[in-house]
């Protein structure tokens, strides 16, 4: 009994943690010391992460440094933690498109940067950030998608599994090449890789630091499609025409389509259930659900 208690207590909590934004996945225990990354972070700047305003539910978020290929500085790993709390607190969000400056998607980290900060401390502090803020990147209740157009390279390959979908452009690669710099993935990159297309495939594209271009992208299950246009406004277009289809319905029932869904890939059965039960509970008898009740029975 007190045993069934216990789990059923811990599942709520677990659940209930699920939901709250802005919860960073590490801290002290962990030997996390944000505030001193932070400080070493902003040492390396260039580049910024801009967000546009909303248009129809939908931001578009910009990796932006294209003297590097888009690189991310230090400053930038700063803003885009910014940016992802802009996001959290979002109310009305629906969609979130995150693309590259000038027609390339990322090449990871800076790589001044990194050879600067190269003890374990500081590695593992960075690996630690990334980590976080790419983790509520993903469980934003937003439907995310990377157009990755040129390239996306190391760091650059793992931010686009923290969102929902890519679509990719012609001629545009994705490629994991950590093993050619004698490392892994540390930006959560290989254990969502997983997630997305199987331990043997993930497997076969660290180990071959494999190219993926949009065909062989599609095929694996990577990525959803091959846009038509390679050109950066038109590509846009072309995402956005693409996740209009799936944010046709108010805000508040798209966020609980996304969290109900990100609490059944990351949680426990009986605690992605608890989490679904509130979840449903703040769209029950609410506006949207109270106006299709008034209309036709007929799912058009
Ligand atoms: C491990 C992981 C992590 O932190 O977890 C990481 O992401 S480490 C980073 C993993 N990424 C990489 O190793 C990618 C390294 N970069 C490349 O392989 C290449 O630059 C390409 C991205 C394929 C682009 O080649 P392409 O011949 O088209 O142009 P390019 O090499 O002249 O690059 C244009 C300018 O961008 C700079 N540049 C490119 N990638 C950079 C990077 N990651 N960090 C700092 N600068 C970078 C180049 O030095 C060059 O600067 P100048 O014009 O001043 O010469």
């Amino acid at each position: 009994m007190a045993v069934s208690l216990w789990k059923s207590l811990l599942q709520t909590t677990k659940s209930r943690l699920f939901l709250q934004r802005g919860v960073s996945l590490y801290n002290g225990v962990h030997g996390f010391e944000e505030e001193a990354i932070k400080k070493k972070l902003q040492q390396f700047g260039g580049g910024s992460i801009n967000l546009s305003k909303e248009d129809h539910g939908i931001r578009v978020l910009t990796l932006n440094n294209p003297k590097q290929m888009n690189a991310f500085t230090g400053t930038m790993m700063l803003e885009l933690q910014e940016r992802v709390t802009e996001l959290e607190n979002w109310k009305d969000g629906k969609g979130l498109i995150i693309h590259g400056a000038e027609n390339t998607f990322c090449s990871g980290s800076d790589l001044n940067a990194v050879r600067a900060m190269s003890s374990s401390e500081d590695g593992m502090n960075m690996c630690m950030f990334m980590q976080s803020t790419l983790t509520r990147l993903k469980r934003l209740p937003l439907i995310s998608v990377a157009v990755v157009q040129g390239k996306a390279l190391g760091g650059g390959a793992e931010f686009t599994t923290a969102c929902d979908f890519r679509l990719m452009t012609p001629g545009s690669e994705i490629r994991f090449v950590h093993k050619q710099m004698g490392l892994v993935p540390g930006w959560g990159g290989a254990a969502r890789l997983v997630q997305i297309v199987g331990s043997g495939v993930a497997l076969k594209l660290l180990s071959g630091a494999l190219r993926v271009d949009p065909e062989r992208a599609v095929h694996l299950g990577l990525a959803e499609e091959t846009l038509p246009s390679s050109d950066e406004t038109r590509s846009l277009e072309e995402a956005q025409a693409w996740l209009n289809k799936y944010t046709k319905a108010p805000a508040e029932v798209i966020q609980a389509v996304k969290k109900v869904v990100t609490a059944g890939r990351e949680l426990q059965l009986e605690a992605a259930l608890r989490a679904e039960k509130d979840i449903f509970g703040t769209v029950w008898g609410g506006p949207a659900n109270l106006q299709a009740l008034a209309q036709s029975t007929k799912r058009k």
